[in-house]
C-alpha cells in the first residue's frame, strides 16, 4: 500500500512555508488503518515488548492499537497539566521556545521493553523527550515508530535517535 499517497500535505500551514502532514486522511481510512496497524505488530513482534508508550495526540491512534495487538500495556505521555498523579517532566525545543511533556512516574519501570510511538519525526525534540522520561524510569530497552519521518530535518537530537532500532513507514526528503 502507498501509504504517503493517503496523507493530505497542506502547504503554508500553520505557517508559510511549512508543508503539513495531515495524517487524518489516513486515519479515516480503514484499510490504511489496518495496513499500519498491521506493520507495526510485524516490526516489533518479536522484541517482549510489555509497553507502548504514545506521545499526545497524533501518538494516542496506533499506539492504542498496537498496544493490543503486541498485547502490551500503553503509556500515555502528555502534555503539561494533564496527568492526575505523581510526574516526570521534560522540556523541549520547538521552533521557538519551549514545551513540556509529562508521564507517570509509576507509568514505566526497570522490567519494561518500550515501544515508543508517535505519527511523525520533525526535529526529533519531542521523540527526545519521550526517550529522556523512559530512561529516567531504568527500562530494559526502548524502540522506536513513526509513521512519517522528514528526513530533510537533520538535527542533534535526531542524531541521537539513531542509536535505537526505529521504524519509519513514510519518509520525506
Ligand atoms: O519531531 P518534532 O519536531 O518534535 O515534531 C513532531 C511532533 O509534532 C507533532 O505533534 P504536535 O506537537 O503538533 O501535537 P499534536 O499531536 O497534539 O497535534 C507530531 O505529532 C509530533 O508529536
Ligand atoms: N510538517 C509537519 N506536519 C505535521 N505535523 C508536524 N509536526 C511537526 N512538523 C509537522
Amino acid at each position: 500500500m502507498d501509504l504517503k499517497k493517503e496523507i493530505r500535505e497542506i502547504a503554508d500551514y500553520p505557517k508559510e512555508g511549512i508543508s503539513f502532514k495531515d495524517i487524518t486522511t489516513l486515519f479515516k481510512n480503514r484499510d490504511a488503518v489496518r495496513y499500519v496497524t498491521e506493520s507495526i505488530y510485524h516490526g516489533f513482534k518479536d522484541k517482549g515488548i510489555t509497553k507502548v508508550v504514545g506521545l499526545e495526540a497524533r501518538g494516542f491512534v496506533f499506539g492504542g492499537a498496537v498496544a493490543n495487538q503486541l498485547n502490551a500495556g500503553f503509556v500515555p505521555i502528555r502534555k503539561r497539566g494533564k496527568l492526575p498523579s505523581e510526574i516526570l517532566q521534560e522540556t523541549y525545543e520547538l521552533e521557538y521556545g519551549s514545551d513540556v511533556v509529562e508521564m507517570h512516574a509509576d507509568a514505566l519501570s526497570n522490567e519494561d521493553i518500550v515501544l515508543i510511538h508517535d505519527d511523525l519525526l520533525a526535529t526529533g525534540g519531542t521523540a527526545v523527550a519521550a526517550l529522556k522520561l523512559a530512561q529516567k524510569c531504568g527500562v530494559k530497552q526502548i524502540y522506536f515508530s513513526f509513521i512519517c519521518d522528514l528526513e530533510f530535518i537533520d538535527t542533534p537530537n535526531k542524531q541521537l535517535l539513531r542509536d535505537y532500532e526505529t521504524q519509519v513507514l513514510v519518509k520525506y526528503n
